[in-house]
């Protein structure tokens, strides 16, 4: 491909590699240039490194002092113009295209930086969200049954529980209140309500001393006793995969899912067939409770409402009245109908069990619709932490990170974000086994396929091996045919150290298989692995061995932000989270956030410089020799930041396969001429690269996702401030591309992520494409507020731009 010509040429700094180029086509301006540069450059002359160029101190202050305020020069030094740069992609040159610099006109970061790195702690920061001491709790001293204890210490390996499994267990065995559970991520929600449930249940069938009954055990025929709710099918799968794990001691009580994506007729089947827990998407089940007969809830004791405030978002509250209407309508079976006495066992009321680990307004709202007399149960926090709670005052505040997540932020002009996400990723994996797992958060579906695109390796997905031949033994390899489109090897990411980083894409337009084999490709992967998502990924998630997790685009609230950062450092274990801001009104949004944790700034010149530092990990394609020559040493991470901008704009604009062909030329001539007996007319049709328009699609997404902020939040997130041309070059981009403006007028905080196709979803943070069974997410009717400020803010910045169309991209 193409593309893989490029990656060659990307390797910089070879004399050899000069006295090859050839300058031919482009504008002739652009080939005397070119000639004289690499005339200069065959002659050994004027090495990039031998520009003066002020050291990169990476102690400095970052609140950098103007240039020649000081008497010196701070900012990175302005990098060569593209026509000096003997190691220039061909491309660039045959087609006369130039690259603007990334360091000029870049805005000045207000934020203070320590001059010095954090000491590190003298002792490591206790984790919030571990299991206790197994000295002190055990789950069976919490009144959970032996046979349950016994099977979570040797078959799950949890000897203890966390501390909200502590509060909540002995509270739902002995008591029949609605509770309201909420706990930081990670902290083991699902099975503080998960263990109470299936233990009661079991005691149906249990004998006194502990021995299941012979006779009167309870089977999946015995009634469903059990409804969790979750916003969305992942997690869904993921609740039920715990409950089966823990079923295990108890292989007679049955549970499955009804969360769409599959036959309604199969899910029914599975229903009549008897079931005991049920595990649902609120839309699929109401559809269910509407059409399937054999779906009978008046046994139901236990409605589980899982990440509440995030279903009130995604517009289940319709659905949410109907189940509990229909639930509570239902009157309270005593016994079932096989005669088994429920009451005194289970419990004698229907209980609701509400949980999150953050708590937005609208909890209360669902609260009110589903709650009665609700005891609120929390985890259990030092007096310290408590202190610090309450006088902050904020109803968000108390819903902090785990303590033991290191939280950083790096403050990225526009221009330089692209970069800096790769020079980060390369960073973190480029020892072995320090990062196993990354997640990386980008606001919507379009600039998750775009970023998928850039960062994977051109040659995908290894083919499906031919079947086995007679005799051949060996078992044909299976690929998962869902997964080609979503995982491939990152080219970029690659360290000497990680050869193999595998990249993994997870959106709501996804199809749902897709969705599903994605997620279990990204957990099960054993090699070093990044997911690029959106939001989707942001509740509930449960994938082990998540080291870091970068908000790429910050989250639309500060709740969201808390679930994204929390699907690392859980039950205990460390994590990271770095999040990505703008110079200007962005920096002040570390301030909402800090008040509740600790973010340390970080500089992305020292991203840079520790992500580029060296040449060798390139992806692997373009190195055509792993040593460290002595000239690709004398590369500094700036012109290796220019070098790697260069490149990925030169693929977006290297020719769309079959460019080159002269094509037919329209229909109505063709006939014309052939008609008249002349010649057929050939003439060339112009076809964008796919990664262009991709690279567009994304850009328009992208800002106007942007605008979805919450409203409370636009004033560190406003579109006014924000440099379309820059944040193009972010995209591969050399100036932005129009039609931003259609959609843009209606904008609304209750954004909505096609997740599943369970709710048409709309908004950003699912994507900007039409989702599963939904329109657009940008259709007018998905919107529920028209905010007209918005519009205006989005009209003047369109003009400008217009304008402006004369911007530093068009040096060509
Ligand atoms: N007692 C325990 N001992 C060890 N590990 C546990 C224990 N309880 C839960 N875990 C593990 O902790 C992880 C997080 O649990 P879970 O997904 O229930 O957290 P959560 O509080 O629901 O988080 P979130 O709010 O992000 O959804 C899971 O991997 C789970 O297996």
């Amino acid at each position: 491909m193409a593309d893989d010509g490029m990656l060659l040429n990307f390797e910089i700094g070879d004399a050899p590699l000069v006295s090859q180029v050839k300058f031919k086509g482009g504008r002739w301006r652009d080939r005397v240039k070119a000639n004289k540069s690499a005339k200069v450059a065959s002659q050994g002359g004027p090495e990039p490194a031998a520009k003066p160029r002020a050291p990169y101190d990476p102690n400095r202050p970052a609140k950098r002092p103007r240039a020649n305020e000081d008497g010196g020069d701070h900012r990175p030094a302005k990098a060569p113009r593209i026509n000096d740069i003997p190691w220039v992609p061909t491309h660039a040159m045959k087609t006369g295209l130039v690259s603007s610099s990334l360091f000029t006109s870049i805005p000045n970061v207000v934020t203070k930086f320590d001059e010095e790195e954090p000491a590190e702690p003298a002792e490591p920061t206790k984790p919030s969200n571990a299991p206790l001491s197994e000295e002190a709790e055990n789950f069976h001293t919490l009144g959970l049954a032996r046979r349950v204890a016994h099977h979570l210490a040797t078959k799950l390996e949890m000897k203890a529980p966390t501390s909200i499994q502590k509060n909540t267990i002995p509270l739902l065995i002995k008591d029949d209140s609605d509770a309201f559970l909420q706990a930081e991520t990670g902290s083991g929600k699902t099975l503080a309500y998960l263990l109470p449930i299936v233990h009661r249940i079991m005691e149906l069938s249990m004998n006194e001393d502990g021995t299941p009954k012979k006779d009167a055990k309870v089977h999946r025929n015995s009634g469903l006793f059990a409804i969790i709710l979750a916003p969305t099918r992942e997690l869904c799968k993921q609740i039920a995969v715990v409950l089966e794990k823990v079923l295990r001691c108890a292989p007679w009580l049955v549970c499955t899912t009804v969360i769409g994506g599959e036959s309604k007729h199969s899910e029914k089947a599975r229903l009549r067939k008897g079931v005991n827990i049920l595990v649902a998407t609120p839309g699929r089940l109401t559809d269910h409770l509407d059409n399937t007969k054999v779906l009978d809830v008046g046994t139901v004791r236990w409605l589980v409402l899982d990440e509440g405030d995030r279903m009130m978002e995604m517009g289940f509250e319709d659905d949410i009245k109907t189940i509990v209407g229909k639930i509570r309508a239902d009157k309270l079976a005593t016994k079932n109908s096989e005669g088994l006495v429920l009451d005194g066992v289970l419990p004698k009321r229907r209980v609701t069990v509400l949980c999150s680990a953050t708590m937005k307004m609208n909890v209360q709202k669902l609260g009110e619709i589903s709650l009665e007399d609700a005891v609120h149960i929390t985890a259990s926090k030092s007096e310290m932490e408590r202190d610090a709670a309450e006088n902050s005052g904020s109803t968000e505040s108390a819903f902090t990170a785990p303590a033991q997540l290191k939280q950083s932020c790096i403050i990225v002009p526009a221009k330089l974000r692209l970069v800096t996400l790769i020079a980060l990723l390369k960073s973190t994996f480029a020892r072995k086994g320090s990062v196993m797992k990354a997640i990386v958060f980008i606001s919507c579906a379009d600039s998750v396929d775009f970023h998928y695109e850039i960062l994977k390796d051109t040659a995908v997905i290894e083919p499906p091996p031919p079947p086995p031949q007679e005799g051949n033994e060996a078992p044909a390899k299976k690929v998962d045919i869902h997964i080609e489109t979503t995982v491939a090897p990152a080219a970029y990411i690659t360290s000497p150290a990680n050869t193999k980083v595998m990249l993994h894409k997870l959106h709501g337009s996804l199809a749902q298989p897709v969705r599903s084999a994605t997620l279990k490709a990204f957990s099960e992967c054993k090699d070093p692995a990044v997911l690029i998502t959106t939001d989707i990924s942001s509740r509930g998630l449960d994938v082990p061995a998540v080291d870091l997790v970068i908000e790429y685009d910050p989250a639309f609230a500060v709740p969201d932000h808390v679930h994204r950062i929390g699907r690392t450092a859980r039950a205990g274990r460390s994590g990271k989270a770095v999040l990505f801001l703008l110079p200007g009104p962005e920096e002040g949004y570390t301030g909402i956030l800090s008040s509740s944790s600790t973010i340390t700034p970080q500089l992305y010149e020292s991203i840079l410089q520790k992500g580029l530092a060296s040449n060798v990990n390139l992806p692997a394609s373009s190195r055509t020799d792993n040593a460290e020559t002595e000239s690709n040493k004398r590369e500094t991470w700036a012109t290796r930041a220019e070098a790697l901008q260069l490149h990925i704009e030169q693929r977006l604009l290297a020719p769309a396969p079959g460019f080159e062909d002269a094509e037919e030329g329209p229909k109505s001539h063709r006939g014309k001429f052939s008609k008249a007996g002349g010649k057929s007319h050939k003439q060339p049709v112009k076809k964008d690269n796919p990664l262009l328009d991709a690279a567009r699609q994304a850009f328009r997404s992208h800002i106007r996702a942007y605008a979805t902020h919450v409203r409370e939040e636009r004033v560190y997130f406003d579109m006014t401030q924000l440099h379309l041309g820059h944040m193009a070059k972010a995209f591969g981009l050399r100036e932005a591309p129009g039609g931003i403006g259609s959609g843009i007028s209606r904008r609304t905080h209750k954004f909505t992520p096609a997740t599943s196709g369970q709710k048409g979803g709309a908004g950003a943070s699912g994507g900007a494409k039409p989702s599963v069974g939904s329109k657009s997410k940008f259709d007018d009717d998905e919107f529920g507020q028209v905010d007209e400020d918005a519009a205006r803010r989005m009209k003047a910045k369109m003009k400008m731009l217009s304008m402006n169309s004369a911007s530093e991209f068009n040096l060509g």
